[in-house]
């Protein structure tokens, strides 16, 4: 196979990808051609922010193609439809791989603590696996692989006496992993919701493939924030999490443990100030990989 590298502007890749599948490419990837450099942006939409722009300032298109003949008749014809706007960066050739293996083999089972591994389908757990969670890559994010997953997901494992029995929301679930973890070290009735329906989706089968029950659904599923839940988590990024702490806090029930993540070590002075207003004093209460995850507890009087 061969893969067609276009460098695009932004109000050009909607077409420009359109037009490559139309000349049959089998897939249409778009990334940011200044990542890793100053110019680097990012692309993200959050409630009360203007809506995310569809590609970047400068973006590559990478389209690939059955053979090299396929791709240089594309380029072609891509070039005198579009001739403003469009940058040709070359063709390169993509071995040919047992795709499915390859990608199995990125994935191989992660340990959380001794005894809590996130094990794929296609592993066998590990015999030291007490507490395993059966997870695949999908649609939406967490697998555990991720520094900010794993803290939390260690963080659940190490205090399920301050959740036991009790209702848990996941705030922002993504693939439902600490949701469904939640219930694996005995919370009741859990809560997990997203701004993204395919987040929803995949947190229902992956509850459904792991035997446990959680409620999964958009964040108005929340309902109105009435101090419900003794633990709250929420692995989002700090921007959100700061715009979040007023119905973060609002859901948290008096002496309930609220857990953030997706927040890197320079930010954790925003989120305290943030959080502060809304009366809750957060701590960093683990770090991986430049990540913080950070804790705090309501007060009990609340
Ligand atoms: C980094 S992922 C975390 C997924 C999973 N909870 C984990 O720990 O791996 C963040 C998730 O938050 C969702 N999200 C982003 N902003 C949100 C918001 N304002 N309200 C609810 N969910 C949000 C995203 O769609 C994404 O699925």
């Amino acid at each position: 196979m061969v893969e067609l590298r276009l460098i695009a502007a932004e109000d050009e890749v909607e077409a420009l990808s359109e037009t490559l599948m139309d000349l049959d490419a089998l897939s249409v990837s778009v990334e940011d051609a200044d990542a890793d450099t100053e110019a680097e942006q990012a692309l993200f939409g959050e409630p009360d922010m203007p809506a995310p722009k569809p590609a970047w300032q400068r973006s590559v298109l990478k389209a690939l193609f059955g053979s090299p003949t396929e791709a240089t008749e594309a380029a072609t014809r891509l070039l005198a439809e579009h001739p403003q706007g469009v940058e040709l960066q070359g063709l390169v050739e993509v071995p040919d791989e047992d795709w499915v293996r390859l990608t199995q083999s990125q994935f191989a089972p992660v340990p959380i603590t001794d005894a809590f591994w996130i094990v794929p389908t296609w592993h066998e757990a590990p015999p030291a696996a007490r507490t395993v969670m059966r997870l695949d890559p999908g649609l939406a994010f967490g697998t555990g692989t991720h520094p900010t997953t794993r803290m939390c997901l260690r963080w659940i494992a190490t205090h399920a006496d301050a959740f036991r029995d009790q209702p848990v929301l996941d705030y922002g679930c993504g693939s439902g992993i600490l949701a469904i973890a939640a219930r694996q070290f005995g919370a009741g009735e859990t809560l997990a919701v997203d701004i993204d329906p395919a987040a929803v989706v995949s947190t229902t089968q992956n509850a459904q493939a792991n035997g446990v029950t959680v409620q999964p659904g958009l964040p108005e599923a929340a309902g109105e924030a009435c101090g419900r839940y003794p633990l709250v988590l929420a692995n989002i990024l700090a921007s959100p999490l700061k715009l979040l702490a007023p119905l973060l806090a609002a859901h948290l029930a008096p002496g309930g443990h609220l857990v953030l993540a997706g927040i890197l070590e320079r930010q954790a002075e925003e989120l305290q100030a943030a959080y502060a207003q809304v009366g809750l004093a957060l701590a960093v209460a683990d770090q991986e990989d430049g990540w913080i995850l950070m804790h705090a507890r309501r007060s009990t009087q609340a």
